[in-house]
């Protein structure tokens, strides 16, 4: 069984609040990254006391309020389906705060979570706020939303970021990595990727690999499934006919983005 892949679960916590991923730093290879989704029927609501931990809570589908206990922000989300491929509202709350989230109608919610000790501000971060991107060429084209880029101070640890790879291309490609603590040449962040596929019976292919293939995974990927990229490469292939969706979260010692390209790989950034 694969360390790296995480298929969705239906776990039904409260009425209407189902947690369909739960990594967390327990219960997998990272220090420094968590994430859930949570499912919230209309008016169900799920909350949390963060203690030592930063989180961000990204409206991913459907309509969400959110407070700290403090501000509340209301009718927060964009889509209906993340192919909308428009970007979308988050809340940024600080460790040893709280929070809850209210499904407005039936919403999806990303929680993405680092270890964090300097409390810091709550902080709307609305869909108009994300820096929109396309990049890349020839087989290798993307869209990006940065949510919480290494240029925006909001947080301590977290980077949030949403990627849409179209049909028959690759994204986190060529082979880049970020598992060296040696800025600066390189950083060290960890990684998750939350997937999605439309049509949704798609699947991707992803592979995480280390220089001495210490780990050296392929996976295939279907909607729902986090990969988890605790050190290494980890690209993505998208077969002909499905648009790929993912919501990364980085987070390591320094929130420096810093990615050093497989040398075997990249003579493709040079065609
Ligand atoms: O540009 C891309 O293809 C997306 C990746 O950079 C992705 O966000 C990632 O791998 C971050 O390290």
């Amino acid at each position: 069984m694969s360390k790296l892949l995480r298929k969705p679960e239906q776990n039904e916590v409260s009425q209407g609040v189902t947690i369909v991923q739960d990594v967390t730093t327990e219960n997998s290879p990272l220090e420094y990254v968590g994430f859930k989704i949570v499912d919230l029927a209309p008016g169900a609501k799920y909350s949390e006391v963060l203690g030592k931990q930063e989180c961000c809570i990204v409206a991913v589908t459907g309509k969400i309020n959110v407070t700290d206990g403090e501000e509340v922000f209301e009718n927060l989300g964009t889509r209906e389906s993340v192919f909308e491929k428009v970007p979308t509202d988050s809340v940024y709350v600080s460790n040893d705060r709280r929070f809850e989230v209210e499904g407005v109608s039936q919403a999806r919610v990303a929680l993405c979570y680092s270890p964090s000790q300097k409390q810091l501000p709550t902080r709307l971060i609305k869909a108009s706020d994300n820096g929109v991107e396309n990049r890349g060429i020839l087989s290798n084209k993307r869209l990006v939303h940065n949510i919480l880029p290494d240029s925006d101070p909001t947080a301590n640890s977290l980077l949030v970021v949403e990627v849409f790879t179209e049909s028959g291309n690759w994204s986190s490609y060529p082979p880049h990595k970020h598992d060296r603590d040696n800025l600066p040449e390189e950083s060290f962040l960890e990684e998750s990727y939350y997937h999605e596929m439309n049509p949704p019976q798609g699947f991707v292919f992803q592979r995480v690999y280390t220089d001495d293939r210490s780990i050296d995974e392929t996976m295939t990927v279907e909607k729902g499934d986090v990969v988890l990229v605790p050190a290494g490469y980890h690209p993505v292939g998208v077969p002909d006919g499905y648009t790929s969706y993912y919501l990364n979260v980085m987070a390591g010692p320094t929130r420096i983005w810093k990615f050093y390209n497989d040398p075997a790989h990249e003579w493709i950034l040079k065609r």
